[in-house]
């Protein structure tokens, strides 16, 4: 019996060295829903904890009305309603929550890395629901434990005690031995908030660094949170469907060292042989500001042409594809921290000018990596936007009111295919929100 529910948009075929590949069953337009699947398994970071649901991963930051609280019975876990609460207790908890105190005051627990106390609680879950073994997640059960194994081979972890028998610890560890290539960050408005077991998605897709979908998180009441696997280039009919297992925008070398490492293969996809050849050669942080107030009117020029305006045309590839030499420098690994620190603290603090012309360079650096509708792309200008308008307020200038008009308008199309994401209050509402602001103020005038 194959316990793969596939859906319709892809199928599965052999691959010479990830096993199987998903490939479109027809042409799919940019910012198609390919897969849709509920978690079978989520856990917040601790950070998070009091703040988000430990079931549905709402937050009272974005949705003030929640009210969180506490679970009476371990007094770790917290839930925006009786009904998450219940479906939470019904799914896994019910199994865990008279040990779950105990357990993770405990020196067994304590004496784990921040990791492995995250997969030790995800474990639990997992162990959990299997044990508890509800018809809803059989087939998701049953795709988990068919996902290819971690290259490495994993010392134990403890679970937390259960009131049922659990598995036997030798199918605990074949369950964990899956964990670090298969499962997943669950990120909100691009921060990271937990991590899920999505046995479909992993059973699926493979990683590219020049992907041609991208996952997203929908976060609704009284659900599991589920992810959607979102197209953001047209795909034809008979083409591999792939995700990034990690931020493209990684140098190189340490993308590679980290495939290999986690996941256990080399990767071949068009950005890493672009940037194979490029010999990228590691830069000192203090030497990036120099070498991008040198190279920064050439680059500019590169990716904007005759500048940014609102129908500025989105590359139709990555710039990387035909990026002069005397740019390569820029693909190294201080370069991106170096700037976004920078422009964070310009953003913040000022000076205005300088915000703008480092976003400006982190812009163009982004079009040369990532795919043109890549999310944090939009992200990214609508942070510009923001930082225009908040100027605009206090100095109203007609420049900046244009400025925050422009990044908002390429950010919204940008943003349009990835589409909303989280629970609410997220980059695309948020867009639409600021161009509102723009178009009264302007009438007022
Ligand atoms: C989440 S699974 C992906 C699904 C997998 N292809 C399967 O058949 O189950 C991750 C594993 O797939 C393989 N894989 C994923 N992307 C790959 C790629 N671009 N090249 C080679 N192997 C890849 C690696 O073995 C990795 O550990």
């Amino acid at each position: 019996m194959n316990p793969i529910d596939i859906p319709d948009t892809l199928r599965l075929v052999d691959h010479p060295i990830a096993r199987n590949t998903a490939v479109a069953t027809r042409n799919l337009p940019i910012g198609s829903v390919v897969l849709t699947e509920p978690v079978l398994t989520s856990v917040l970071f601790p950070d998070k904890t009091g703040s988000r649901c430990d079931y549905c991963h709402r937050s009272d930051h974005t949705e003030p009305e929640l009210r969180i609280r506490k679970c009476t019975g371990c007094e770790v876990q917290w839930y925006c309603d009786e009904q998450c609460q219940k479906l939470h207790w019904d799914s896994s908890h019910r199994l865990v929550c008279k040990a779950y105190l105990d357990f993770v005051m405990s020196r067994v627990y304590l004496a784990l890395s921040d990791d492995q106390m995250m997969d030790c609680l995800v474990l639990s879950q997992l162990v959990a629901e299997i044990t508890l073994r509800r018809p809803e997640s059989a087939t998701a059960i049953l795709t988990f434990e068919s996902l290819l194994p971690s290259p490495h081979e994993l010392e134990a972890i403890p679970v937390i005690p259960m009131r049922r028998d659990p598995p036997p610890l030798s199918r605990i560890a074949a369950l964990y031995q899956r964990f670090p290539n298969n499962n997943h960050v669950i990120q909100i408005h691009l921060r990271p908030i937990g991590v899920a077991i999505l046995p479909l998605t992993s059973r699926l897709l493979n990683h590219s660094c020049s992907p041609n979908a991208v996952l997203r998180y929908i976060l609704s009441a009284s659900q599991k949170p589920r992810a959607e696997v979102v197209t953001i280039r047209e795909i034809a009919e008979g083409d591999e469907v792939s995700i990034p297992y990690l931020d493209p925008a990684i140098s190189y070398p340490e993308r590679q060292s980290r495939l290999k490492d986690i996941y256990g293969f080399e990767c071949s996809c068009k950005l890493c042989t672009i940037q194979l050849p490029m010999n990228i050669r590691s830069i000192a942080g203090s030497e990036v500001l120099g070498l991008v107030n040198a190279l920064e009117p050439a680059l500019h020029q590169f990716a904007f042409g005759e500048g940014i305006t609102a129908d500025f045309q989105l590359p139709e590839e990555q710039l990387c594809v035909r990026l002069p030499e005397d740019f390569r420098l820029l693909m190294d690994d201080p370069v991106l921290s170096v700037l976004t620190t920078s422009f964070s603290i310009a953003s913040d603090e000022g000076p205005f000018e300088m915000a703008m012309s480092t976003g400006k360079t982190i812009f163009a650096i982004y079009l040369c990596i990532y795919p043109p509708c890549y999310p944090q792309i939009g992200f990214h200008l609508l942070e510009m936007a923001k930082v225009a308008w908040n100027e605009y307020t206090k100095e109203n200038k007609r420049g900046d009111v244009e400025t925050a008009n422009t990044y908002l308008t390429i950010a919204r199309r940008i943003l349009d295919v990835y589409g909303r994401e989280g629970d609410s209050g997220g980059p695309l509402d948020e867009v639409n929100e600021l161009l509102e602001l723009i178009r009264t103020s302007e009438e007022q005038e």
